[in-house]
């Protein structure tokens, strides 16, 4: 399996995915400005959108949007848990957060890191995500994860983006429990492996 990815973009979620559930698997850095893969191929021949991540199985075939592939990936390893079982409620669950963290914060980070964004469209987005982060925040005083006292994927993709916070100068201080949320995962060893593959912390 390979995984197309760029440094601390939101493929380091299924990046730490991958290694929570122990798959072995390829890494294949993206250079997203010119679309070209680290050795020089055409990565819009492998995903026509252009951004990552993508997972590209050993058949050949491609997988791409954060939220499906990380689910995946959890399937490959039922006995880790990182999924509900398909067709429960609580997979469901699962869903509903990876679909909020997909649209309501990660696609309203997203103008935060683009130039070309108007500060008025940034004050509003970051009005925002104040509102989500907090709703967030509130569900996390009650458990450790979204789903409960379990680790599971949409946690990964939660913890990838609320670490672009840093970058965008959103203080997540007045949410504590957001930043306990960050301690308990980033400090997974899985998360630390995958955080010095990408070149995020030093060896
Ligand atoms: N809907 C996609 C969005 C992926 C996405 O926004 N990727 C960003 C990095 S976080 C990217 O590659 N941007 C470069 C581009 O769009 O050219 C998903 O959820 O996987």
């Amino acid at each position: 399996m390979k995984l197309y990815y760029s440094p601390g973009a939101c493929s380091l979620s299924p990046h730490i995915a991958l290694r929570e559930a122990g798959l072995n698997f390829e890494l294949v850095q993206v250079d997203l400005a010119s679309k070209k893969t680290a050795s020089g191929q055409d990565y819009l021949e492998i995903n026509p959108a252009g951004y990552v991540p993508c997972l590209q199985l050993d058949d050949g075939r491609t997988l791409t949007e954060g939220p499906a592939i990380v689910q995946y990936v959890a399937d490959q390893v039922p006995g880790k848990q990182l999924a509900p079982a398909n067709g429960s409620f609580e997979r469901y669950h699962l869903q509903q957060w990876l679909n909020f963290i997909s649209s309501e914060l990660h696609k309203s980070f997203s103008p935060l890191f683009n130039p070309a964004s108007s500060d008025e469209w940034k004050n509003a987005v970051r009005q925002s995500l104040n509102t989500r982060l907090g709703q967030v925040a509130r569900q996390l005083e009650h458990a450790p994860y979204l789903l409960g006292d379990q680790l599971s994927v949409a946690d990964i993709y939660l913890f990838v983006v609320l670490g672009w916070s840093a970058y965008v100068n959103i203080d997540l201080s007045p949410w504590p429990s957001l930043q306990a949320f960050q301690g308990r995962v980033g400090g997974r060893e899985a998360v630390q492996s995958a955080l010095r593959a990408e070149g995020l912390i030093k060896e």
